[in-house]
């Protein structure tokens, strides 16, 4: 074997090796993101039944001082975990957003 094949095997099964790495980590980000979707499915459940009691008590949609609560609560869960609290702060308030929109909509049907 010339020294300039062999250099060729060893990119080769560099290469081989990150393919394989890389496949194994997006198997992973797959399971995540599918377990993502499946508790935001549940958590939106949970969440059209509160909007349907707030539409018939004539609630509010929103509740700030809950969401205040939320929002410390995950940022020290955040920390713990060692993510960003200011993405986990976003990343809730986005979907409590979303959660508004339909509460407003149930109460507006
Ligand atoms: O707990 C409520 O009152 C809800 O309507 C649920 C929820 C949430 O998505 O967590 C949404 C809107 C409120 O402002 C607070 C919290």
């Amino acid at each position: 074997m010339t020294e300039s094949t062999s250099a060729a095997d060893a990119d080769r099964s560099v290469d081989a090796h990150a393919r394989a790495e890389l496949a194994r980590l997006r198997g992973s980000i797959d399971n995540i993101d599918a377990a993502i979707v499946h508790m935001l499915a549940e958590r939106f459940k949970c969440t059209q039944e509160v909007g349907r009691l707030k539409a018939e008590y004539r609630l509010p949609p929103a509740d700030p001082g809950r969401e205040k609560e939320q929002i410390e609560r995950l940022r020290r869960l955040a920390e713990s975990a060692r993510l960003d609290p200011a993405f986990a702060e976003k990343f809730l308030n986005f979907i409590i957003a979303e959660v508004i929109r339909h509460h407003e909509r149930i109460a507006g049907a």
